[in-house]
């Protein structure tokens, strides 16, 4: 599974390979700056051939080093190369300051600033299909909200009123923008738009068409924001070693989700050694969530799935339900009787339920100490008491929470993430989702386009639906409920909390890809067979 590191260990591996003495800071700015034109490149063949032009805008840091990189080996390929730095030349580090000088044996510098006379400027004879800026400003070492954006910002953004006439009415192309590591402004680690409180009013950020990152993907290319400013983003091997000290203990590390394996079932095996999975229906007109839920997880492979409902209920889903089985539950006591079945090896509770349901019947559940998933009305009926939940839950729960349930019962964290992001490294929804599954002792699963799943003990892997593997289509009423069964189908058959639930949110994304535009919740579990064969089940 790949990492996704943080500034601070990303800077750990480079300062680990430089110490070893394996490369030293100015190669590895060399490779950088290559692996952006070789990006750069293989993205726009057009710019192979003829003389594109570069404008470069550096940094007072190593990613401005970077930019001096990209400047020099642009100008060899023949490029016209224009270079803006933003900062003292005599404060730049040693190894920005070396590939400053190369430059400046090639061309000038321009003082970057943002406003006032002499201040950065694209000529409309810029805007131009082959004009590349490459924003080289700030990396990985922002740590405070950027002051000079606006030029950036609404040169890149043709903004209405700075440009001529003929190019607000679109005459003109727009040009590309590259974002060197990150886009200036983001925060590596949280993925979110370091700003002022209150925000300016007026600032443009830099939203590139390609972002090019070193060694591995930094986790604000994919939470929060960072992927609608990074567009397509690539990692050029820099030519260090993955170094797996450096990244720290497991609670400092982030994995990304991956297909999952063991999803096949072996040839001589039984219905019941896939296990029985229960998912407890909310009552009369409220039983379609449960349904998609069994339906997913009977899809997923459970052996069995029974639908567990009040009286009054049970007509409705006798007459939609096929390979599911039905039985009564009135009561937290009638739902005790069944769990006393020790097949039953799975547990959802939440899609649809009612609060009322939820507070009765939630605390059986947990008490037969089962692979159980709380969603929805399940977490929402704890929210005036969450340690109640809390001194229930054990080791097989997941909680799957949407950001407004989480709020609800993690009002402070969610309080956290809400606070603008000043100062870097801001609050991340990493970090949020981590302290919750402590504070709840049982894995807690975030919901989102970047979905965030966390152990207890400080385990956690994100779950990205962004960028390649975007699935847009899963806005749409249900899809959450489908989550919680595919993940109770697969705590059911044996897959421990913490693998269910990133294996059940890989397989979601992967099944609204495997639809597409169009998908609603049903069509979800219907979409799972595809995607089981191409994981070779
Ligand atoms: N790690 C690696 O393996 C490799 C890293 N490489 C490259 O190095 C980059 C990291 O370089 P970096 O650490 O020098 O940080 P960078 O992003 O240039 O910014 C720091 C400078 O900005 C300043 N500053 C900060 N915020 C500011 C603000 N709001 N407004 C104004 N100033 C602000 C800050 O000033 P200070 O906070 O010290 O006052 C400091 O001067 C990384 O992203 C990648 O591109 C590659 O070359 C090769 C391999
Ligand atoms: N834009 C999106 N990209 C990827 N996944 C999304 C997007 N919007 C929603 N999802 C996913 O769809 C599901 C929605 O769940 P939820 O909010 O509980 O909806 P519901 O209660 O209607 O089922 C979550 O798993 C969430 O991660
Ligand atoms: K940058």
């Amino acid at each position: 599974m790949a990492e996704l590191l943080t500034a601070a260990q990303m800077r750990a591996i480079e300062e680990a390979a430089i110490t070893s003495g394996e490369v030293s800071g100015l190669e590895l700015m060399e490779r950088a700056g290559a692996g952006v034109v070789d990006a750069v490149l293989e993205t726009w063949p057009d710019l192979g051939g003829g003389a594109p032009k570069a404008v470069v805008l550096c940094g007072p840091g190593n990613n401005g080093g970077d930019g001096f990189v990209i400047a020099r080996r642009l100008h060899e390929r023949g490029w016209t190369v224009e270079v803006w730095l933003y900062g003292d030349p005599a404060r730049l580090p040693p190894d920005a300051r070396t590939n400053y000088e190369r430059w400046r044996e090639l061309g000038p510098v321009r003082p970057y600033r943002d406003e006032g006379p002499g201040a950065f400027w694209l000529e409309p004879s810029d805007y131009r299909e082959d004009t590349v800026l490459f924003d080289a400003l700030f990396g990985t070492g922002l740590t405070r909200p950027v002051e000079a954006f606006n030029a950036v910002g609404w040169a890149t953004q043709l903004s209405e009123w700075r440009l001529p006439e003929e190019m607000r009415r679109g005459a003109y192309p727009a040009v590309r923008v590259v974002a060197v590591d990150l886009p200036s402004g983001l925060c590596a680690d949280s993925g979110r738009r370091l700003q002022s409180d209150p925000p300016p009013g007026d600032v443009e950020e830099i939203v590139a068409d390609l972002t090019v990152t070193f060694h591995a993907r930094k986790l604000g290319h994919v939470l929060a924001e960072g992927p609608s400013f990074c567009g397509r983003v690539v990692v050029a091997p820099i030519g260090l070693e993955p170094r797996r000290r450096a990244l720290g203990g497991r609670e400092q590390r982030v994995t990304e989700v991956t297909a999952p394996a063991g999803l096949d079932k072996a040839a001589s095996a039984h219905k019941y050694a896939h296990g029985h999975a229960l998912v407890v229906s909310g009552g009369f007109g409220r039983t379609g969530a449960a349904r998609l839920a069994a339906r997913a997880a009977l899809r997923v492979g459970a052996g069995l799935v029974t639908l567990a409902a009040p009286g009054a209920a049970q007509m409705e889903i006798a007459g939609q339900i096929t390979a599911l089985m039905l039985r009564r539950a009135e009561s937290g006591d009638e739902l005790a009787g069944l769990l006393e079945d020790p097949r039953l090896t799975a547990l959802c509770l939440g899609p649809g339920l009612g609060l009322e349901r939820a507070r009765d019947l939630v605390p059986p559940a947990l008490e037969a100490s089962r692979g159980t998933v709380l969603d929805a009305d399940a977490l929402t009926a704890f929210e005036d008491a969450p340690e109640e939940l809390f001194g229930m839950l054990h080791e097989a729960c997941v909680l799957t929470p949407h950001a407004g349930e989480f709020a609800r019962l993690f009002p402070d964290l969610a309080e956290r993430l809400k606070q603008p992001a000043v100062s870097g490294p801001a609050a991340s929804r990493v970090d949020v989702t981590r302290e919750a599954a402590r504070r709840a002792g049982c894995v807690v699963l975030l919901k989102g386009p970047d979905t965030v799943i966390a152990a207890p003990d400080g385990q956690s892997a994100l779950n990205a639906g962004v960028g390649p593997r975007a699935a847009p289509w899963l806005a749409t009423a249900g899809a959450g409920d489908v989550l919680g069964g595919l993940v109770c189908g697969l705590m059911a058959r044996g897959f421990t909390a913490f693998d269910a639930a990133c294996a059940g949110a890989w397989l979601h994304v992967e099944a609204a890809r495997a639809f597409g535009p169009g998908l609603i919740a049903e069509d979800l579990p219907e979409a799972l067979p595809q995607v089981l064969r191409q994981l070779g089940a």
